[in-house]
Order: C-alpha cells, then structure tokens, then sequence
C-alpha cells in the first residue's frame, strides 16, 4: 500500500494569537493537498486555542510531553492531559530537546512508549549533528536513535512517523540534497526490515526535516523514501501550503 504523505509544521516557541490566526486563515485558504496528512505542533499554551479555530483537515500535535500521566512534575504535560483538550499528535525527540534541554535516548524511548500507551500518535524525531556526519557516524547515530525507540514502540508502528532531521541543516539555511536525505532514509528503511519487520519497513513514514521551503520541497519529496516533511521555520509562512502540497 502507497505511503500517505505526511507534512508536520513545527511552529517551535514561536507565535502569538495574531500570528496563529494568520497561519491558519492562510491554511484555510490553501488549498491544501487532500491526500497528504498535515499535522502542526503548536506551543502548548496555544493548543486549546489552536483547536478551536483550525478545521478537522487539520490536526494538531503538541511539541514535547512528560513520560508519566500525572504527578509532582512542575512545567510538564502529560498525554493524558492532550488527550482530554482534543490533542491525538505529539513530537517526541525532536534535536532541541536533546541538546538543549539533554534528553538521551533512553528518556526519549519512555516518553514514545508512555504517549502510544496513552493512545496518542507520535512524530519521533532522529538526526545525527554535523561532527557525526563528517566523522562518518551518520548511519551509526539513526540506527542507535532508533534502535532505542523499537521496544518502546512494540506493536504500534501504525502510530508513529519517525523524522528524520540532520541537526546541521535544522534552521541553517543548510538542506540535506535530496540524495543525501534519500540515502539516510533508504538505510533506515532497510534497517527497520532487518531490525523489525518488513512490513513495518514498509508501512512507516519517514519525514525529512530541515530548512525545508517551497523551493527545495518538490525534489525532496519525488524521492522514493521521504513520506513527508517535518517543517520548522517554513511553517511559520504562507509558503507552508506549496510544501504541503508539494507532490502534486
Ligand atoms: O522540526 C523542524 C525542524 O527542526 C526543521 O526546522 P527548520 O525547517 O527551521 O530547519
């Protein structure tokens, strides 16, 4: 079966009420692409407020949440907590997290296993940084990030998108080739068929993220392995509707 196409925008700590309503007047405007799944992760302030303005056509992910359902975490939210204002998506994972607020992959594998359990979907976000890539560990670094995710995954591939995004090209300007990306996520395709199965190999999306615009998204998407885009600063601006609809 065809993979879906998937398009997260990843608004980061960025946005007022002003400009989320012009974000999303804009998307209502699009058009947007029908066959392609669009997911934008929003501030958690601004969750219950994005979901009552934004159609069903588009869903709403938040950008990070706590591994336990409740408790003396001050700061955190929960999946329990999404679930109860309508919110089904979440990113887990994402390189800003691990290197500014130092989550490992061991903690990032309890917050994926605690949101599926939960019944949530995950965007679970991979990448090595610019000193992995040109010690030549770019494959070593995705596989390990992934590996850690395959248990806590278990039998709930269907809900996850892994993202993958090279730290050195997330908000540079730097774009992976579509060939450099194409490759990442080939590799990591055939891993998930050794590692897993591969009828998971072959069912889960695989997003590519990073300084990804209208100019650069129809080539990365005509590649055979990227299902999608997880989109930072582009997602901020009206271009986000051509990267949505950039296979058509
Ligand atoms: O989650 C999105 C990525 O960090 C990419 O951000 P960017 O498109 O601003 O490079």
């Amino acid at each position: 079966m065809p993979r879906k196409f998937v398009v997260g925008g990843n608004w980061k700590m960025n946005g007022d009420k002003n400009m989320i309503n012009e974000i999303i007047n804009n998307m209502k405007k699009g058009p947007l692409d029908k066959e392609v799944e669009v997911i934008i992760g929003v501030p958690s302030i601004y969750l219950t407020y994005v979901k009552s303005i934004v159609p069903d056509t588009i869903q709403v992910a938040a950008q990070n949440c706590w591994k336990v359902p409740k408790g003396a975490f001050t700061g955190e939210i929960s999946p329990a907590m999404l679930k109860d204002i309508g919110v089904n998506w979440v990113i887990i994972g994402h390189s800003e997290r691990r290197t500014i607020f130092h989550e490992d992959d061991t903690l990032v594998a309890e917050k994926v296993a605690h949101a599926l359990e939960s019944g949530m979907k995950v965007i679970a976000c991979i990448g090595e940084t610019l000193e992995e890539r040109e010690a030549g560990k770019t494959e070593e670094v995705v596989f390990r990030q992934t590996q850690a995710l395959v248990p806590a995954i278990g039998d709930k591939w269907a809900n996850v998108v892994l993202a993958y995004e090279p730290v050195w090209a997330i908000g540079t300007g730097k774009t992976a080739s579509p060939q450099q990306a194409q490759d990442v996520h080939a590799s990591l395709r055939n891993w998930l068929a050794n590692n897993v199965s591969a009828q998971v190999a072959d069912a889960v999306r695989i997003q590519y993220g990073g300084s990804v615009t209208a100019a650069n998204a129809v080539e990365l998407a005509s590649c055979a392995d990227i299902d999608g885009f997880l989109v930072g600063g582009a997602s901020l601006k009206p271009e986000f509707v051509n990267i949505v609809n950039a296979t058509k």
